[in-house]
């Protein structure tokens, strides 16, 4: 394990370009939202500006000549309640599972506790993702504090992680060592090329959970029917202009999604009679993209046919479907 607390890395321009994703997480009141937003540099697209949407997975782009890192800004994992729950607590955890590094952000002033010691367990089943420990809101304690606090975290990390890649104490507040803390994360990332445009925000994570949750509520009750393989295709997410007076985050979201399935028969399956049933599949998951994204949505859905090798939705993607 190494602890780094300061400097910058000269020649970081000639340095090969990196790339890739990272996750914040921990227990609720760690500091991860604002950590995340210092850390982009401004407040992050339509869902964080909304108290409770670290609920869901949100992202900012921290850009740099040499590298680029897609932050996923994650509640950690709360105990699953309802089924739409539990299902997002899934996607959390593959979330966690497909980012390179994972930020698990402990607070300064408050001891380790179980809360911290859950989420750093749930840690030990995504074993692909560099681990690294964020000890935040130091401005809050003495320098012994963080001293003190920075060792107990190591000693959590040793025991269930076989150490953290690196721990850094930081106060996102203040702005002490939020680019140290970039940095660290940066150095984390494997070499790839720029994902994202410069001033990007995009909603990739976003689209597979929609994605899911169309899935989810399409083959509910007809799972025997219908291929598993059922392709979802998120054509496109746009925030509508808000109305006089009203605030940019309450403007309406239009979804719009594609269904694919293989023959005539299985559209009229999806789609029932008089589209009742597909006006079903349609509310239902609107109520789940709603609850995702936090934001009123207005959903719709199409269902094309498309031969088998049309299905794919990477190869729809590359076909520009
Ligand atoms: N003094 C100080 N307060 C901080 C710092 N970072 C976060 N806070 C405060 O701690 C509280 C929680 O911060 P958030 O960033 O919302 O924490 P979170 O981990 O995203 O919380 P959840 O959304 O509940 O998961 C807020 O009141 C912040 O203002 C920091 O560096 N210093």
């Amino acid at each position: 394990m190494a602890e780094r607390q300061q400097g910058r890395d000269p020649g970081a321009q000639e340095r090969e370009h990196r790339s890739g994703f990272a996750c914040l997480v921990g227990r609720p009141n760690a500091g991860k939202s604002t950590l995340t937003n210092a850390l982009v540099g401004q407040k992050v697209a339509i869902t964080s500006s909304r108290p409770q949407t670290t609920r869901h997975t949100i992202r900012g782009i921290v850009h740099r000549p040499d590298a680029q890192l897609v932050l996923v800004d994650t509640p950690g994992l709360h105990r699953p309640r309802t089924l739409l729950g539990q299902r997002l607590n899934d996607l959390v955890r593959e979330t966690l599972s497909e980012v390179d590094v994972v930020g698990l952000c402990l607070p300064a002033d408050e001891k380790v506790g179980p809360g911290d010691r859950f989420i750093a367990e749930a840690l030990v089943a995504t074993p692909r993702s560099t681990k690294v420990a964020l000890v935040t809101k130091t401005d809050k304690v003495s320098r012994e504090r963080v001293a003190e606090q920075l060792l107990a975290v190591s000693r959590l990390g040793e025991e269930l992680l076989g150490g953290f890649a690196d721990v850094v104490p930081a106060s996102a507040v203040t702005g002490e060592q939020v680019d140290v803390v970039a940095d660290v994360l940066l150095s984390h990332l494997p070499p790839g090329p720029r994902l994202y445009p410069d001033d990007e925000l995009t909603d990739e994570p976003e689209r597979v959970m929609i994605a899911e949750l169309v899935r989810e509520a399409a083959l509910e009750g007809v799972r025997d029917e219908l291929p598993h393989s059922l392709a979802v295709v998120v054509e496109d997410v746009e925030a509508r202009e808000p109305l006089p007076g009203q605030r940019p985050e309450d403007a309406l979201l239009d979804v719009r999604v594609f269904l694919y399935v293989e023959r005539e028969s299985q559209k009229g399956i999806v789609i029932g009679r008089g589209g009742a049933r597909l006006k079903d599949v349609g509310t239902r998951a609107r109520r789940g993209i709603e609850a995702l994204l936090g934001n009123r949505v207005h959903l719709e859905l199409r269902v094309k046919v498309a031969p088998d090798w049309q299905r794919d939705p990477k190869q729809l993607a590359r076909l520009g479907f």
